[in-house]
């Protein structure tokens, strides 16, 4: 129930005034809707049912003056009034549909935008929680079903309002028989409400489902090199079209509970009216004119009651998704940054003076598992290149995300220049460091859009020189399109070591005080390496060098190397001498490498 009244606070804080205007709108076209329904009695009168009297309805007198007028006159009247309402009535409910969509469709902007920067300003912790499908799945399939659950609110306030003034009408007519109605329609209304619970399981089912659905495509989609190659697409066109049943399986229930609902009523409906009609005649002997036009009101009416069953099971079964929407914002909230983004290149910059230093840190990605690093101290000096080697699974990308200050440490400290690395500190730190993953990530879009992103107003001698840097100038030159060549999708129509390099010439045209490099130089040829190491070279004393290297030969000329084994720091010193401890892990590594090659 919370969550109802979350939404409804919601839509209304976001709609405000928009939304009373919305609730005039719908209380005109039902007073209009009455007062049209309510004309038919004189024009029924004036060509002769109910023996030309209509004396015994409420209001009746206002059509007295019509009596002494030509049949033909006193029908034109009522003809020309009646469609002149009905045709402002039409303007107006095209008016409530165009301020309904805008409420919809305005309430769902604000929403996504309001999801989505909630998860752009979550942290790397909760990134690694979570499934990047589950947060695709939110920011389309629910919020989509939450726009279709804000135009049934919409339309359920409509009918309710519509009800109500029609039971108001009623009651002018037979406060009995409308009585009697409303007795019977509240408790088939009590009835209803397993059918609404019923129809919120399957909602919740279709969350599920849904979610599911929606990571098994990304994943398989993500990894068709390795189905196509191995050969398991009918293994995984069987999980498809075992999600596909399972989904056709759970909307076709919910119409038949939908459906079956509405058969209910219409049967209902049936008995209704038969027992009016004995009733009014029968029982209240109630002028032919009052029955008629109780019966007219009911008759419209009963549907729109039936519908308000309706929209509240459709809602109900749409009400999850807003709920899933409530808790990926909590959950962002609860796991947002300690500061507040700032547009790319406007946040402050803060030299590294002294250098990063950890005192006992030890991390867990999950709690009660094993470390990922334990009891980690080190100190990284600015202005020289330290190196992180180790066996794979060792902790070195650890490592650089904890100095990076993606993640915090459960216990001990990294500091940057004896500050710990929190609010305006952490953006800062930040904003001073060129980052190049382990699997580059490029947009879809030209060389140069992806470049001047990190640097907007670049000019072409910057880009060229941060290509050149990278020993990706003369293959940039050769491109169809140079600079303006579009990449591919996460710019597959380049190699890896093509990627590997744009992506490091991206980093370095930020000039970043301290430049960290994760395997970036991994998928490079040896000759390309070379001309990288030299360019890294020449950047010694001027940045901050972190590298992360499994070819040991790239990292010959660090000031310092740090290994690291399953997660502790086993060995740190210059390259030489940890060549030279011939029992240590360095000399071993060394060693796999050299009999590699
Ligand atoms: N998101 C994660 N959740 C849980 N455990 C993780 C996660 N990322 C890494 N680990 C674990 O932490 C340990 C260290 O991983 P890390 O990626 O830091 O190693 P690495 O030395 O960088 O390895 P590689 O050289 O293969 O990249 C590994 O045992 C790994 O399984």
């Amino acid at each position: 129930m919370n969550i109802v009244r979350n939404y409804v606070n919601e839509l209304r804080q976001y709609a405000g005034k928009r939304l009373y205007g919305y609730v005039l709108l719908m209380l005109l076209i039902s007073v209009l809707d009455m007062i049209t329904l309510y004309m038919l009695i004189p024009l029924l009168s004036l060509i002769g049912v109910f023996g030309g009297s209509t004396g015994s309805l409420p209001f009746a007198q206002l059509f007295e003056p019509l009596k002494g007028l030509p049949l033909v006159t006193s029908l034109a009247i009522v003809l020309g009034l009646y469609s002149v309402l009905t045709i402002v009535q039409g303007f107006m409910q095209r008016q409530q549909a165009i301020v309904g969509a805008e409420i919809q469709q305005g309430f769902i902007k604000s929403l996504r935008l309001r999801v989505y920067r909630s998860i752009m300003r979550s942290n790397w912790t909760f990134f690694l929680r979570k499934r990047k499908s589950d947060l695709s799945h939110m920011l389309t399939t629910e919020l989509a079903r939450v726009s279709q659950g804000t135009n049934l609110v919409l339309m359920l306030a409509t009918s309710i309002l519509f009800t109500v003034l029609q039971i108001g009408f009623a009651m002018v007519i037979s406060v009995k028989m409308t009585l009697i109605v409303l007795i019977g329609g509240g408790l088939l209304a009590l009835y209803s409400r397993r059918f609404v619970r019923k129809s919120k399981a399957y909602g919740d089912r279709m969350t599920e489902l849904s979610q599911d659905y929606f990571s098994g495509i990304q994943e398989n989609l993500n990894g068709i090199k390795d189905i196509k190659s191995n050969m398991l697409e009918a293994s995984h066109f069987n999980w498809f079209r075992n999600m596909a049943n399972r989904l056709e399986y759970n909307l076709i229930q919910q119409v038949r509970l939908n459906s079956m609902t509405q058969l209910i009523y219409k049967l209902i409906s049936v008995v209704f009216i038969i027992g009016f009609i004995v009733l009014s005649a029968q029982v209240f002997q109630l002028q032919p004119e009052r029955s008629v036009l109780i019966i007219l009101i009911f008759a419209r009416l009963w549907p729109r009651f039936s519908g308000i069953q309706s929209y509240l099971e459709y809602i109900s079964a749409l009400i999850p998704a807003f709920h899933a929407l409530s808790k990926l914002q909590k959950e962002c909230q609860q796991s947002e940054e300690s500061y507040r983004p700032v547009a790319h290149g406007t946040g402050p910059v803060q030299p590294l003076q002294d250098g990063i230093r950890c005192t006992d840190v030890t991390f867990h990605y999950n709690e009660g598992h094993a470390a990922a690093l334990q009891q980690i101290n080190l100190f990284i000096p600015a202005g020289q290149m330290t190196a992180i080697a180790g066996r794979s699974g060792a902790g070195k990308s650890t490592l650089i995300d904890l100095l990076m200050g993606l993640m915090e440490p459960q216990q001990g400290a990294v500091e940057v220049d004896g500050q710990r690395l929190t609010g305006e500190r952490l953006l800062s730190w930040r904003n001073s460091i060129g980052y190049v993953a382990q699997e580059p990530f490029l947009f879809h879009s030209s060389i140069r859009d992806n470049l001047l992103l990190v640097k907007p107003d670049a000019t072409e001698d910057d880009l060229w020189e941060a290509l050149e840097f990278a020993a990706c100038d003369e293959f940039v030159r050769r491109l169809p399109e140079g600079l303006d060549t579009i990449i591919g999708d996460r710019g597959v129509r380049l190699s890896g070591g093509e990627r590997q390099r744009v992506v490091l010439a991206r980093a370095i045209l930020r000039k970043p005080e301290v430049l960290i490099l994760d395997e970036a130089t991994s998928s490079l040829d040896t000759e390309n390496e070379a001309k990288v190491q030299a360019a890294l070279d020449k950047l010694k004393g001027r940045i901050t060098l972190i590298v992360i290297a499994h070819r040991l030969s790239t990292i010959r000329n660090a000031d310092q190397v740090v290994v690291v084994d399953d997660g502790r720091i086993v060995q740190m010193g210059e390259f030489g001498q940890l060549s030279r401890e011939t029992k240590g892990t360095f000399h071993q590594l060394l060693g796999y490498q050299n009999a590699a090659q």
